[in-house]
């Protein structure tokens, strides 16, 4: 494994998510999520190792240079009956302590598996992470007044996270970003379709052995094709795969990733989700954090237990929430945001509160704050507002966020922003307090992974 200089540097992003309806439904393949891409993005940059001339290593560096401390090196090495690339974290310095970052550490070791089974010698690189401002809401500033990223000037550990899905963001940016250095264009490339699916299936698999569970994969989806109404794969698909370094792990990889010896039945559907061109979704960030491992767990176990009460729950929300994504998709082919008609979100708006009274009966009969009362209010409050169609909590809910359908109004985006503002939480009667609630300043975006012009990271490489 040496050095090859002929490498061309390469910069990929992926969006981060929202899963506007669809919670809990869609970890079952019977069900799907409608799930929006947003267009705060995670870049991955790689470029090869800069050493003095002459000296090969077989090294790889990670880098978030908008954090403190966060570097990590990687030996790696080509194991033996196939099992792949193992990868081995590396002291940078005996002053900085070792801290491992399983996401990067487990996305490396499978996409350098794939690559080996192309070509075994791989090269020594450098890999460097830039996230746009919406993910953490910690304050940053500008490392140049032209650059779109903030230094947030603490380690990653102490970052406030906003839940657009980082992590999610990061493996498929940081797989694309290796698979597009690596391998030839022939075998891989972004703008075709063969490839966003390898890219789909390796993502997936490397962001649940990473998380060590499997999710419902929604947040890798929508980080790869973006805004989609989303099917899950069936869970098995990834039950025997083993892990790096153990006999034929190489073989199993590809095997899973190519899709020919195994079937994906992910359902990706595009064209089922449209944005209307006088709408936009705005996300608000609640400084409090809920666990969705927990949440996810009582809910399923409530559902398990009472199949008479869910079942009926389930297929009403799973009707609702396609009726959503149908009025979206009509409002966006029918209607050209100029004149203005008498109320022409009516059904929107009524989709929207039903939606939402489906979600409180599941969180009263699972006992679970999947719309709690604050967040009850909040939604009620900002739906008054002029040119407000209706809010949701998105994905498991709780007390995190709440995503808001608005007219794509200056005037309506400054309103929401304002009350927001000044909106004083009633914690009164529960156990869980809420503080502020903040505007996050993304938007849905319809794109998935893509290409960057490497120019845009001045001043971080
Ligand atoms: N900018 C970044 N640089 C490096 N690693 C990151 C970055 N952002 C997120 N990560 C990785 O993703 C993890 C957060 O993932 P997770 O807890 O699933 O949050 P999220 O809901 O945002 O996906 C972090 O602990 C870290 O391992
Ligand atoms: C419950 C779910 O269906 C949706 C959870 O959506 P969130 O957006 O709340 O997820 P996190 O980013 O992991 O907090 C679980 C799933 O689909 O995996």
């Amino acid at each position: 494994m040496s050095s090859n200089p002929s490498l061309k540097p390469k910069a990929v992003s992926a969006p981060g998510k929202v899963l506007l309806a669809g919670g809990y439904l869609v970890l079952d393949r019977g069900y799907t999520g409608l799930v929006f891409g947003l267009d705060a993005r995670i870049h991955c940059y790689v470029e090869p190792i800069k050493t003095n001339s002459g000296v090969i290593l077989s090294e790889i560096i990670v880098k978030s240079p908008q954090f403190k401390e966060a570097t990590w090196e990687y030996g790696y090495r080509l194991t033996e009956n196939d099992g792949g690339i193992e990868v081995t974290q590396l002291r940078a310095s005996h002053a900085i302590p070792l801290t491992r970052n399983p996401f990067i550490e487990t996305a490396l070791s499978y996409a350098l598996t794939y690559i080996s089974t192309f070509t075994p010698k791989i090269s020594a690189s450098t890999i460097t992470i830039l996230a746009d401002t919406s993910y953490y809401s910690n304050p940053g500033t500008p490392e140049t007044p032209s650059s779109r990223f903030l230094n947030f000037s603490v380690p990653l550990q102490s970052a406030h996270k906003t839940g657009l899905g980082s992590s999610a963001a990061l493996v498929t940016s940081f797989t694309a970003a290796l698979l597009s250095y690596y391998l030839p264009e022939e075998i891989f490339d972004l703008s075709k379709e063969a490839s966003l699916q390898t890219l789909h299936n390796l993502s997936q698999s490397a962001h649940c052995a990473a998380q060590g569970k499997v999710g419902s994969g929604f947040d890798v989806a929508s980080a790869v094709y973006g805004s989609c109404l989303y099917r899950r794969f069936s869970p098995s698909l990834l039950s025997s795969l083993s892990s790096p370094g153990r006999p034929f792990f190489a073989k199993q990889v590809k095997e899973l990733v190519e899709g020919k010896e195994v079937i994906w039945d992910t359902e990706i559907l595009k064209d089922a989700v449209k944005v209307p061109k006088g709408i936009r979704l705005v996300m608000c960030d609640v400084d409090c954090g809920s666990q969705t491992p927990g949440m996810v767990k009582q809910v399923l176990a409530w559902r398990k237990d009472n199949l008479g009460e869910a079942e009926p729950l389930w297929k009403e929300l799973q009707q609702r929430n396609e009726s959503l994504a149908g009025e979206l998709t009509r409002l966006a082919t029918t209607d050209k945001g100029e004149e203005e008609e008498e109320d022409k979100y009516a059904k929107l708006r009524d989709i929207i509160l039903a939606i939402r009274s489906l979600i409180r009966k599941m969180s009263a009969l699972s006992n679970v704050p999947i719309e709690p009362p604050q967040q009850t209010a909040l939604l009620n409050a900002i739906s008054t507002l002029p040119g407000v169609i209706g809010g949701v909590v998105p994905g498991a809910g709780g007390y995190d966020a709440v995503a808001v359908l608005v007219e794509d109004k200056e005037e309506v985006f400054e309103g929401v922003k304002k009350f927001i503002g000044g909106w004083k939480v009633d914690n009164q009667g529960s156990d869980v307090k809420i503080g502020k609630v903040g505007m996050l300043g993304v938007r849905e975006e319809m794109e998935g992974v893509r290409g960057e012009d490497v120019g845009i990271y001045e001043g971080w490489l």
